[in-house]
């Protein structure tokens, strides 16, 4: 499979999706949210699937769909509960570059006021404090690039985004 894809990690509401979507229409590749393709698989809503399975079993799924995805020319979006997937990072690894959207504890605190209700892989009694530090290690584990976007607007975040591409 081709190696000419990009793939975006990074905290739940980092923007992942958001800056996914913009960079394919700049680069003129193809987007997809696995977020999406693991809801049509399921048939149901990612929080629902997470109630209805618990963490572990929403990760196998997000596992077995992510390390399926066949993609040439792509960004892809997943989420952001990905990086726990191993099967999934290996196959991103092999098909193109992996992008950490990153950004400081605060500013996703801000912009995740209700993680469980936004179905969020939160384990019982863990804090969005906890979680967050357990996930930075994995994300500078499987970046090939890091952005950081603190105090950026959404429209600078691209730019930094392309420019780290080499675009
Ligand atoms: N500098 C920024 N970069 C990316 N997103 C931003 C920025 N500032 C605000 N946002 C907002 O944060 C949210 C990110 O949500 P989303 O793209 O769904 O994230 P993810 O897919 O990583 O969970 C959007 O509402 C977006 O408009
Ligand atoms: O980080 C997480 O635990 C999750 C993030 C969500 O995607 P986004 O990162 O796109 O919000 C989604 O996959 C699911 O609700 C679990
Ligand atoms: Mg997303």
């Amino acid at each position: 499979m081709a190696d000419n894809n990009i793939i975006f990690i990074g905290m739940p509401a980092v923007g992942k999706s958001t800056v996914g979507v913009v960079i394919a229409k700049r680069l003129g590749y193809r987007f997809v949210d696995t977020d999406i393709l693991i809801q049509e698989s399921e048939g149901k809503l990612l929080k629902d699937i997470i109630a209805d399975v618990g963490p572990d079993g929403f990760l196998k799924v997000e596992d077995r769909v992510n390390a399926q995805v066949k993609a040439e020319r792509t960004v892809i979006s997943p989420g952001g509960s990905v990086v726990y997937c191993e099967n999934a990072m290996k196959h991103y690894k092999e098909i193109g570059k992996v992008v950490y959207l990153q950004a400081s504890f605060e500013t996703i605190n801000s912009r995740l006021k209700n993680a469980k209700g936004r179905g969020v892989v939160l384990r019982d009694g863990q804090t969005l404090k906890a979680l967050y530090d357990e996930r930075v290690k994995l994300f500078e584990k499987y970046a090939d690039i890091t952005v950081c976007e603190d105090n950026q607007k959404l429209e600078d975040t691209i730019e930094s985004v392309l420019d780290a591409l080499g675009e």
